[in-house]
C-alpha cells in the first residue's frame, strides 16, 4: 500500500543536541501509528515537524505523494493534516454546541458561502450535533466549554480536531492530564474511531501512556534520543530487546 504519510531523514537541532536525527517514517491510509520514545526521545519536536510548527533542519515529508515540507501549518490543515489537544482551540465561555459549530465553520472554508443563512445555519447545527455525538458529548451540549470536565474537554477538542475530516490526525498525548476513568474513555473512544472503516483518518499517535499504546495502535515506532529504535507491530516492540533497555530501562531487559 503506498504510504499516506513518507517521511524521510526528518533532522532537528537545538544548537548542539540532535533532538530528531534523520528519521525515516510512514503511516498507510487508517493506520494508527503510535510514536513513543523516553523523555526527550524527540517525540514532540517530531510531531510539531509533521503538524507544520517547527520547521526541519533536514528531512522531507510528503503527503499522498506530494511534497509539503515547506507547507506551513494552516496550508497542510487544508490538505488533510489535523491536529488536536497541543493547541487548544476551545472558546471556554461558549457552549460545547457553539464551539463544535465554530470548528465545522471553520473547517468549511468557502463551503459555505454560497448557502442562505438559514441553511447555513441548519447544516452547520446538524454537522455540530453529528460531530458531538461521534465524541459521547451530545449530553453536553448547552453547557458552557469552560465547566466540563477536564477528559470532556478533551473529546470536545478531539470533535473539533475532526471538524475538518483530517485524513491525517496528529494526537498529542491524549490521555495526558486525566485521570484512570477519562483516561479508559479516551481510549475507548479512539478505539471506536479507529473502528469505523469507512473515514476513519490515520492517526500518529505521542503518548506515554503505554496501555493506551499497545491498545490502539496498529505499528509503534520508538524514538531514542532522537533516533529510530524500532518500528514495527506492537507484538514485536514489545519483544524487542533494543526497546526494552533503551526506553524501559535495564530491569525490564
Ligand atoms: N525549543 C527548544 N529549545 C531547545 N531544546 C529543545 C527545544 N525543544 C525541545 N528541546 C530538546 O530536544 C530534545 C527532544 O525534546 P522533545 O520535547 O521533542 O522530546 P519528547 O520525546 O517529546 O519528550 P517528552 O516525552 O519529555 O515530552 C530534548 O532534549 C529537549 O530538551
Amino acid at each position: 500500500m503506498t504510504p499516506l504519510l513518507a517521511v524521510r531523514g526528518l533532522t532537528r537541532r537545538y544548537g548542539a543536541l540532535v533532538a530528531v536525527d534523520a528519521v525515516d517514517f510512514a503511516v498507510l491510509p487508517g493506520e494508527t501509528h503510535a510514536v513513543i520514545g523516553p523523555n526527550g526521545a524527540g517525540k514532540s519536536s517530531f510531531l510539531a515537524m509533521l503538524a507544520g510548527e517547527t520547521r526541519p533542519d533536514a528531512g522531507t515529508i510528503a503527503l499522498d505523494g506530494h511534497d509539503v515540507t515547506r507547507l506551513p501549518a494552516a496550508a497542510r490543515a487544508r490538505r488533510g493534516i489535523g491536529r488536536a489537544f497541543q493547541i487548544t482551540a476551545v472558546v471556554r465561555d461558549q457552549s460545547v454546541l457553539r464551539n463544535a459549530m465554530l470548528a465545522v465553520l471553520a473547517a468549511s472554508g468557502q463551503g459555505f458561502g454560497l448557502w442562505r443563512p438559514a441553511m447555513r445555519d441548519a447544516a452547520l447545527l446538524a454537522d455540530a450535533r453529528a460531530l458531538l455525538a461521534r465524541v459521547g458529548l451530545e449530553g453536553a451540549q448547552a453547557r458552557a466549554a469552560g465547566d466540563l470536565a477536564h477528559g470532556q474537554q478533551r473529546q470536545l477538542e478531539l470533535a473539533m480536531a475532526l471538524a475538518g475530516r483530517p485524513r491525517l490526525l496528529l494526537l498529542d498525548e491524549p490521555t495526558a492530564g486525566t485521570g484512570p476513568e477519562e483516561s479508559r474513555a479516551m481510549v475507548a473512544l479512539l478505539g471506536d474511531l479507529r473502528a469505523r472503516a469507512d473515514d476513519r483518518p490515520a492517526i500518529v499517535l505521542v503518548e506515554h501512556d503505554l496501555d493506551a499504546v499497545f491498545a490502539l495502535a496498529d505499528r509503534i515506532t520508538v524514538l531514542a534520543e532522537g533516533r529510530v529504535i524500532a518500528c514495527g507491530t506492537p507484538a514485536a516492540v514489545r519483544a524487542d530487546a533494543a526497546v526494552r533497555q533503551a526506553y524501559l530501562g535495564d530491569d525490564a531487559a
